[in-house]
């Protein structure tokens, strides 16, 4: 039983409670987001950090009428609790559950797609531009007509996802459109892993006194209520506070050295604080971004002290903060001969090629953890970049890096690598530059659902000249796949594979050079070909020696490999072709074409992931939705074409 949070359906029951009722509230909701994520997982210390300040927000604002926009999304476990979904929260990220991130189609208090970051400062950019423009409509003679109210938009961005190219775009627009968008800078000084970089540094140090802000923030409303506040005179205050912030503590404000007025930093895990600020600054004109300090994983101590482990940390006693032990992670798997995790494979592979190969670097956006480049981070830091949730850069400095004659490993996760595509066309394909592009996360991730399915990387990038792509049945060639991309002249290429766990548990194998664009010949059969990419080859390997079909792990998208393309186009009556990413595109398209292209008449059913976004649940059960189970593969095998292929 929960006094308060018992009251609550909607925001509008939380913006009945006095304020000094808050930080009761706060413990229940802090308790309730524990005690849910201990049995059912999901992103956990975000949540934990941003719990205040997003009581404070929906107090503060007339949600939905008012806008929040969330950047990742990871944090919003208090948002959905407080909007409606509080029973539902038992089913967060479960198959047909809740969501993993707000989404529009969810709720109306979800107001933009999340899940990769750094996006919020844009969309709610849009929405603040969209609420003037439908505020002052223009009529027939030209003048404006004043709709009435305008709506408030708010942009919540951590400080990791700060580091993204996009904030930064988003912030620049913002200093130039007229606009009265607030963003709330939650900043905890981390990512997932410790944040990075310039800004990062930029933030620690910037501490304005805060009696100087509150004093500036009443003297501006004081002069706003009297009608003397025009554009001028704020302009002119700003350029006076600036240069006695300046004065006081020796920096600039780069925020509001653009424009856009800078407050804090404030206790943002102080509920009463932090509405009190919001108050103030919520009809206050003109763009505007109020700084919090929030501490990850707050009030549970667990987390606070071990954020990166605690930012997902799967099953746990929420006595104890005992965490169940995960598959694959931290030698479980060794001591137990289970197969490893690809990530673990790629990581230790990594450091082992590095050792022998001194042009070899390491590149990460923001994920050293969650790819194990951590593993060579430890070992070889000056030979490790950590660049932040910058997956364009991190992409074109690996080309720098490669022009120069450094050989990049660049680590990013499939779907995430959707934002660096023109800098792997434009600054590295275009030069064949070597840098080796692996993509973790490829194919189904299971939880985290449609934005983070690595579903479109082939299908994306096979019509790249200049590209190798590849994607590895097992560990092994994982390893062999590795060690051929570095080797002298070899271009860039692309390595992708899945999360989660293989199948071979002995993967230490000694590395070999792979003929390149060759794939090879699991088994024979009769009347039908299962032409696979990936570790998908596993499970239909099995079922092709179960049915009598011939399995050829095609191991390369890019060079396809035409003799087997020949050779089963001539002896056998039908191909199927098994991929993890879109069957559009992929390779069963280019399987299509290429038959097509030398006059084939040959029937192919193309296995892959559909036309429509995937939802969320476990592996297994999307693969099963999504006709990629094996009982599925066994019916496409048979010859039961319709009923799976176009699922
Ligand atoms: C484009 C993109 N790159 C990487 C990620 C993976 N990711 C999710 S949350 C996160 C850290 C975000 O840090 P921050 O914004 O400070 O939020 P915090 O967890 O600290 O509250 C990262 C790297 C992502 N979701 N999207
Ligand atoms: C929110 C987010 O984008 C990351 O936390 C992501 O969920 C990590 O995924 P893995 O658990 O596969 O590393
Ligand atoms: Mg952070």
């Amino acid at each position: 039983m929960s006094q308060l949070l018992d009251k609550i359906n909607t925001p509008e029951d939380l913006r009945r409670l006095r304020v000094e009722e808050l930080p009761l509230l706060c413990d229940e909701l802090r308790r309730e987001v524990v005690n849910d994520c201990a049995v059912n997982p999901g992103h956990f210390a975000s949540s934990l950090g941003a719990l205040e300040l997003t009581v404070a927000l929906h107090y503060v604002f007339d949600t939905p009428e008012d806008r929040i926009v969330w950047d990742v999304g990871h944090q919003a476990y208090p948002h959905k609790i407080l909007t409606g979904r509080r029973e539902a929260f038992k089913t967060n990220r479960k198959l047909h559950g809740l969501k993993p991130f707000p989404s529009p189609e969810e709720s109306e208090y979800d107001t933009f797609t999340c899940g990769h970051a750094s996006n919020s400062i844009s969309a709610a950019l849009g929405m603040a531009v969209a609420a003037r423009l439908s505020k002052d409509e223009t009529v027939k003679d030209g003048k404006k007509k004043d709709n009435g109210m305008m709506r408030h938009v708010v942009a919540v961005i951590g400080d990791g996802a700060m580091s993204g190219g996009l904030a930064f775009e988003g912030l620049n627009n913002v200093s130039s459109s007229p606009n009265d968008l607030l963003i709330i800078l939650n900043d905890n000084n981390m990512s997932i892993d410790r944040s990075v970089g310039g800004m990062k540094q930029y933030l620690l140090n910037l501490n304005t006194n805060q009696r100087y802000n509150t004093f500036r923030m009443k003297f501006a409303g004081w002069m706003g209520a009297h009608g003397w506040m025009d554009e001028k005179r704020k302009k002119t205050i700003i350029r006076l506070s600036n240069a006695f912030k300046s004065a006081l503590s020796q920096q600039q404000n780069i925020f509001e050295g653009m424009n856009i007025r800078y407050f804090g930093p404030v206790d943002g895990n102080n509920v009463i604080e932090t509405v009190r600020v919001m108050r103030l600054l919520k009809d206050m004109k003109g763009p505007k971004l109020l700084h919090l300090h929030t501490v990850k994983g707050h009030g549970y101590k667990p987390a606070e002290e071990m954020p990166t482990i605690w930012h997902a940390p799967g099953v746990f006693d929420p006595e104890t903060g005992k965490r169940r032990e995960v598959e694959g992670q931290e030698g479980e798997n060794e001591k137990s001969q289970k197969p490893p995790k690809f990530q673990t494979v790629f990581g230790e592979t990594l450091l082992e090629l590095a050792r022998q190969n001194p042009k070899i670097v390491g590149v990460t956006p923001a994920m050293p953890t969650g790819c194990s480049m951590n593993i060579m981070m430890e070992k070889m830091p000056s030979r490790t970049f950590d660049v932040g949730i910058a997956e364009g850069h991190a992409v074109t400095f690996s080309g720098g890096m490669a022009k120069d004659g450094l050989q990049p490993f660049c680590n990013i996760y499939s779907a995430f690598a959707q934002r660096a595509y023109d800098n792997i066309i434009h600054d590295v394909a275009t030069m064949r530059l070597p840098v080796v592009l692996c993509f973790d996360r490829a194919g189904l991730v299971g939880e985290d659902g449609p934005t983070h399915h690595g579903a479109f990387d082939m299908a994306a990038l096979r019509p790249v000249p200049n590209l190798t792509i590849c994607s590895p049945m097992d560990e092994h060639e994982l390893r062999h796949m590795m060690y051929t991309a570095q080797l002298p002249d070899m271009g860039t290429w692309v390595i992708r594979y899945p999360r989660g766990c293989g199948s071979q548990p002995d993967w230490k194998c000694p590395m070999r050079e792979l003929p390149v664009g060759k794939g090879r010949l699991m088994c024979e059969g009769k009347r039908t070909a299962v032409l696979t990419i990936g570790p998908l080859g596993v499970d239909a390997g099995e079922v092709a020696r179960e049915e009598n079909a011939a399995h050829y792990d095609m191991r390369f998208l890019k060079p396809l490999d035409e003799d087997i393309l020949h050779e089963v186009s001539e002896r056998y009556e039908r191909i199927v072709t098994v991929e993890d990413g879109t069957r559009n595109g992929g390779l069963g398209s280019a399987v299509c074409e290429w038959l097509q292209d030398h006059g084939k008449m040959i029937p192919v059913t193309r296995l892959g992931l559909p036309d429509y976004f995937v939802e969320h649940g476990t592996v297994n059960e999307l693969r099963e939705i999504v006709g990629l189970d094996k009982e599925s593969i066994r019916s496409a095998v048979k010859g039961c074409d319709a009923s799976c292929a176009n699922k």
